[in-house]
């Protein structure tokens, strides 16, 4: 029976773990529980394996069911992620989205459990506004580019009456973006414009329908009017760039120069690495043929992970600005973008740099609080947004870096995802492929550093391709130091920083990360950099900093962590500089407020709801309080509940620690909203929404990743 004496289990990050055994396993009393009336009794016992163990007044037991494990039916977590999310700026992805059609325009074949082709409804007014009038006051519209041609309506009154559904009653009726920043970037199409409008009469007796601005509250910058006009949000990369990068109007040079050099290096290579005896005079020996390339890596800014930076994974969908704002409240200390493709980053897709964009919140320091002397960082000049991307030739990834570093101005560093499974990403060569193909990689990240100017590089990767063949501790010490020849020649190829996702592609999520791989990983990072400092000394004075970080490549774990628990176990035991946090944010984004405080945190469900008022808020400042913009809020608000739901609340639980990898069975919460809160239903989903979003329209479709349960995802690094 639980006590209200007892205790939950807390580690104490300052004194240490006291107890070897992995996080899993271990129980110690110390912090009262917060929040919750019914502590559960803290006691070792054996658990069942894959099953949350709820206490036995919580849980729904239909006639003849015991609750156990095998009852707990299709709980696999590795399903698909997929490419069908819309990027809602992009009219073209609402298409796509629509017509079922992926980003490269191909239709895919539905398979398996899998809501490959899910379809989420049309989101726009009944009658279009025209751009002409959409911002201006009613008798000073500006010039329509279309003239005579235009079938966009020009009539305000019109419209308000008749194209566009009635304002919404949530939030007050107020509209959110308007309360906050003093004005609205969605203009006349906001749905909440009664609340930022007025009726003025005219000294001719006329009157004139105006948008109202609040000046206290705009920003300075914040006052662009017009699609683009995001308050709050950076890297918003000009529409004439993407332009002109869709007609190869940008000329990268750096990135040209670079290649024409690889090009002539690489069958330098090759020759060298094909010659056979007796071929000496032909092929002679790689250093002797070495020429310098045109760009050696400038001056890196120096970067920092430590143990107060917990870290946010990209993530595909899930990890969109508003997620990200949310976490970085409460307290992700760094954060990455959405994977962005190389390719489409270069033809100026709309979709991929929409992606880039950051919130304000992520552009300011990481926390440092570093236990020795780290030189020459300048924690001031740091900051927590990162952007991945994925490539599967040199070249593209090469030229995306100049292209990112060129155009965004906010980016503490590049990350060339090395991790993808999907086999979309796999089978062009991206993604996980690259574990396979060190010197390709090798050859990346070296170009990479030489065109991204003071933006550091750096990679996430899995612990290999098949479950039986690690290869990862060979690719870190290709990234920590380059191959015996191009290390002669040209120095390490200036790889700041790992991530470590302890799995290999084929394996699924059903089974456990390997933090005893990621320790050994670790391990030997931690011997290498004696060897770097030697390196150092040895190579030409020119070369020095192709070392990153004067010579120390961070290392960061990353796999199933689910709480303060999991993180400063891994961060003691697994020696890794830090933990990078994936599903265990979607589904409680609080665990950086737990690592901060050191301790459980209960959250009630009303707690949990302002979490999910939050995401709504930010949603719509981010992506628009239009009907376009709220629609795509509700999406990614509905995708970030199919995680968040499988929240089992810890006042509910028999033992501690609770584990990502455990489902409940069927139970009910402390109320009706905890109840709601843990529905897998997606109509439940819906109407969660429909709380701050208003009714869905009655176009609005939301399938749910997988048919048969929402759990289901495919991870893309
Ligand atoms: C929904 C989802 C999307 C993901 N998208 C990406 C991605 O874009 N890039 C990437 O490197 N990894 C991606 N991953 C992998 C995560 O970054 C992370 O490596 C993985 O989930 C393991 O960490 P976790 O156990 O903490 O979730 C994704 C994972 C999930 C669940």
């Amino acid at each position: 029976m639980a006590s209200q004496e007892s205790q939950m289990q807390v580690m104490d990050g300052a004194n240490g773990a006291s107890s070897d055994e992995p996080a899993s396993k271990r129980v110690k009393l110390d912090t009262p529980m917060q929040d919750s009336q019914d502590a559960p009794e803290i006691q070792k016992t054996d658990r069942v394996k894959g099953v949350a163990p709820i206490k036995q007044e919580y849980l729904i037991l239909a006639p003849g069911q015991t609750g156990a494990a095998e009852e707990n039916a299709a709980m696999d977590d590795d399903a698909a992620e997929g490419r069908t999310a819309p990027n809602p700026s992009d009219k073209r992805d609402a298409r796509d989205a629509r017509d079922g059609g992926g980003r490269d325009g191909r239709r895919k074949k539905q398979k398996g459990g899998q809501n490959k082709e899910r379809e989420f409804g049309t989101f726009s007014d009944a009658i279009r506004l025209c751009n002409s009038v959409a911002w201006t006051p009613e008798f000073s519209p500006r010039p329509c580019k279309q003239g005579e041609r235009c079938n966009g309506l020009h009539d305000l009154r019109k419209y308000l009456k008749e194209g566009r559904r009635a304002d919404l009653e949530t939030f007050g009726g107020k509209c959110p973006v308007w309360e906050t920043h003093g004005r609205c970037s969605s203009g006349w199409r906001c749905l909440f414009v009664s609340s930022h409008m007025q009726e003025i009469e005219r000294e001719d007796g006329r009157k004139e329908l105006v948008l109202t601005v609040d000046s206290t509250k705009v920003a300075s910058g914040d006052d662009v009017e017009g699609d683009e006009a995001k308050p709050g949000v950076v890297n918003m990369v000009a529409p004439q760039v993407k332009v002109d990068l869709s007609r190869k109007k940008v000329d990268l040079n750096k990135s040209e120069a670079y290649l024409a050099w690889l090009g002539q290096d690489t069958e330098r290579y090759r020759t060298h690495h094909h010659k056979q005896k007796g071929d000496e005079d032909v092929a002679k020996d790689y250093r002797a043929q070495y020429i310098e390339p045109p760009f050696k890596p400038s001056e890196k800014r120096r970067l920092y992970f430590g143990p107060e930076t917990p870290t946010l994974a990209p993530l595909t969908t899930q990890g969109n600005l508003p997620f990200r704002r949310l976490c970085v409240e409460l307290g992700a200390q760094v954060t990455y973008s959405e994977m962005a493709l190389g390719m489409p980053l270069l033809q100026g897709a709309k979709a991929d740099w929409t992606l880039m964009r950051a919130h304000q919140s992520e552009v300011t320091p990481p926390r440092y609080t570093p236990t020795s002397i780290i030189r020459d960082y300048d924690n001031a000049k740091d900051l927590k947004f990162g952007v991945q991307i994925a490539a599967n030739i040199p070249w593209v990834a090469i030229k995306s870096t100049e292209a990112l570093t060129r155009f965004l101005p906010h980016l503490r560093l590049v990350d060339l995802n090395c991790g993808c499974p999907i086999d979309m990403v796999f089978k062009t060569g991206a993604g996980s492929a690259l574990l396979d193909s060190p010197s390709k990689l090798e050859r990346m990240i070296r170009g990479m550093n030489a065109v991204s100017d003071d933006v550091p590089i750096t990679a996430k990767i899995r612990m290999g391709v098949r479950d039986d063949k690690p290869t990862a501790q060979k690719l870190i010490e290709r990234l920590a130091f380059g191959s015996p020849e191009m290390r002669d020649t040209a120095g390490a190829p200036g790889c700041a920083a790992i991530t470590l996702h302890g799995r290999s592609r084929q394996q699924r999520y059903t089974r456990a990360a390997d933090w005893s791989y990621i320790a050994e990983c670790a391990a030997l990072i931690k011997s290498y950099e004696k060897k770097s400092d030697e390196l150092a000394d040895t190579i030409r004075e020119a070369d020095a900093n192709t070392l990153p970080n004067g010579g120390k490549m961070y290392f960061l774990g990353n796999g199933d962590v689910y709480s303060h628990v999991d993180y400063l176990d891994h961060v003691e035991k697994a020696k890794v500089d830090s933990v990078m946090i994936g599903r265990g944010a979607i589904i409680k984004p609080w665990v950086f407020e737990e690592i901060e405080k050191g301790q459980y945190l209960d959250k009630s469900a009303s707690e949990r709801l302002t979490y999910i008022e939050k995401f709504a808020r930010y949603g719509l400042e981010a992506w628009g309080s239009d009907e376009l913009g709220v629609n795509f809020t509700r999406r990614f608000l509905l995708e970030f509940l199919s995680f968040f739901t499988r929240y089992v609340p810890i006042g509910l639980l028999e033992y501690l620690p609770p584990s990502i990898n455990e489902r409940p069975p069927a139970y009910r919460g402390r109320n009706d909203l905890e109840t709601l809160l843990a529905s897998k239903n997606y109509k439940d989903w819906i109407k969660i929404s429909d709380m701050f979003l208003g009714p869905a329209p009655a176009e609005f479709k939301f399938q749910p990743k997988h048919k048969s349960n929402s759990y289901e995802i495919e991870a893309e690094g």
